[in-house]
């Protein structure tokens, strides 16, 4: 597998730039130099945004066939180098080389729905005459790009998440300019490639890599960008929303997903499809299964199959092809999840497995009798850390699992077909997974959350449509 990905170049405006100064990208695992981007300055963006305006005129006069063809090709290319861009995510990122294959062709399959899209972003005729007087009145609208969209994208999933923003971005028509993630520009950078060898026309996409203090805000507060589709956490996501001004916003934020297990469900089943949830992309996953509420006369039996679950995690080296499990994004989130877990012990919580650290990396960590007011319980973990609870019945767990200010997705198990439902007309958040941990997501389907966790909704049907607008036309006709 390549150790060294090397210097890379950034996209400003279809063009590839070198910087006098670089950013070093390492690798979680061993905190080595892998490769350096461009640091890019405010004068930088501020470029990319200028040059993006043409852009944007191009993209919006690429005809339909000519998107479906360029994505089509992106699509393409991904597939033909997977490898190539699977190595990279594992050794910028911190997943393992299987979960990086996996994201990989999650990745070509957004782009080549995006092509399908932009077939069907249509309009619809109007019938004016449901108004009294306007009988002489014909119409339709269509739709049409919003011009130039900022896409700022987080590290944990380094390459679908920018194509879930490039993809229906270019197949509405847009102009896209992607600042990615200062851990994980390199995915971003091999993105770039594949829309460049696809033919995308000069000015219509930048990644402009560097620090988000140098270049965020000019690409946030600049009245030339129409839209700022953001993933990340949700406090970056409250501050982008400040200084943006009037733009469109989508934003996908965190999250603090629940399970339910009652005690009628499969808990084999369930056991291991918790410990997946919970520990996949160590725990560094909008979706991960953080809170797991039990109805008590399972308890005992699903605890010691969820501990054998977690026992049987095998964690280590990324580019392993038997490691289930790396590291965190770096050293210091690390020592953040080992001290959340350390104030739930101070707080009375246990530990049933893991709460070790080793440089990036955490043990799968289990723990009990967490009291509802730890900030493990209310927060994001964002890491390998997962928190079981005993309740009484399905309606203590409900409320229990809305008690946070995230609603991305939740998950039950159960064969009780109205305990299922009653979940899924209940729980307040954006997605219900019956028999299924909260990690579970195709990338067609509409994808997001409420309160805490985000505005709008990803997956490209739907995020194409918040990428475009609807213009109206009605012609008076005369009775000659
Ligand atoms: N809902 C979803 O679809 C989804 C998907 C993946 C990750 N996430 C969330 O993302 C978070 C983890 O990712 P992260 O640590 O990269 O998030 P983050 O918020 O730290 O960073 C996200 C992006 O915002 C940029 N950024 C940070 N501060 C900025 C600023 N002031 N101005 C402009 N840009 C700025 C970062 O450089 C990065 O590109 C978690 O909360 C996770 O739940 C959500
Ligand atoms: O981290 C959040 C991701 O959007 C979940 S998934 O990888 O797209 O399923």
């Amino acid at each position: 597998m390549a150790e060294q990905i090397g210097k890379q170049k950034m996209l400003l405006a279809g063009e590839w730039v070198e910087k006098s100064e670089e950013i070093e990208v390492r690798n979680p695992e061993n905190n080595e130099v892998i490769g350096t981007v461009p640091a890019g300055s405010a004068s930088d963006m501020k470029q990319a945004v200028e040059l993006g305006r043409e852009g944007a005129e191009t993209a919006s006069n690429l005809s339909v066939r000519e998107r479906m063809d360029i994505l089509t090709k992106a699509a393409d290319y991904i597939e033909a180098h997977l490898d190539t861009f699977a190595v990279t995510i594992a050794m910028e990122g911190s997943k393992t080389i299987n979960e990086a294959r996996s994201e990989t062709a999650r990745a070509a399959e957004t782009i080549r729905i995006s092509a399908e899209e932009a077939r069907r972003l249509t309009g619809e005729s109007i019938n004016f005459d449901q108004m009294p007087g306007n009988t002489d009145r014909m119409g339709y609208y269509f739709r049409f790009p919003v011009g130039i969209i900022a896409a700022i994208t987080p590290f944990n999933d380094p390459l679908n998440l920018i194509a879930h923003k490039i993809g229906p971005g270019i197949a509405a028509g847009n102009a896209v300019i992607i600042k990615p993630a200062t851990e994980t520009p390199l995915s971003a950078v091999k993105m770039a490639e594949a829309f460049m060898n696809a033919g995308l026309p000069p000015k219509v996409l930048s990644v402009i890599t560097g620090r988000a203090g140098d270049i965020g805000d000019v690409l946030i507060e600049s009245p030339d960008v129409n839209m700022i589709s953001f993933t990340g956490g949700m406090e970056t996501g409250e501050s982008i929303a400040k200084k943006a001004g009037l733009k469109r916003l989508s934003m996908e934020l965190g999250s603090n997903s629940p399970v339910i297990v009652r005690a009628d469900a499969d808990l084999d089943a369930a056991a291991a499809s918790c410990a997946d949830g919970a520990f996949a992309a160590a725990g560094q996953n909008c979706l991960s299964v953080q809170r797991i509420y039990i109805e008590e006369e399972a308890y005992d039996s699903f605890r010691s199959r969820f501990l054998q679950e977690t026992a049987d995690v095998k964690t280590g080296s990324k580019l392993s092809e038997d490691t289930d499990v790396g590291p965190l994004i770096n050293e210091k989130e690390a020592k953040r999840v080992e001290r959340w877990i350390e104030e739930a012990v101070e707080a009375g919580g246990t530990i049933a497995a893991g709460g070790t650290r080793s440089g990036a990396y955490v043990d799968p960590t289990v723990l009990e009798n967490v009291p509802d007011d730890a900030l493990i319980v209310k927060e994001e973990v964002f890491g390998p850390a997962v928190l079981l609870f005993k309740v009484k019945h399905l309606d203590e767990a409900i409320k229990r699992s809305n008690d946070v200010n995230y609603g991305l997705q939740a998950g039950i198990f159960t064969t009780n077909i109205n305990a299922a439902l009653k979940a899924s007309k209940k729980l307040h958040v954006g997605g219900v997974m019956i028999n299924d941990s909260s990690d579970f997501r195709i990338d067609a389907m509409p994808f997001g959350g409420v309160k805490g966790s985000g505005l709008g909704r990803e997956g490209v049907e739907y995020a194409i449509k918040e990428m475009s607008e609807e213009r109206i036309v009605a012609f008076k006709w005369t009775d000659e």
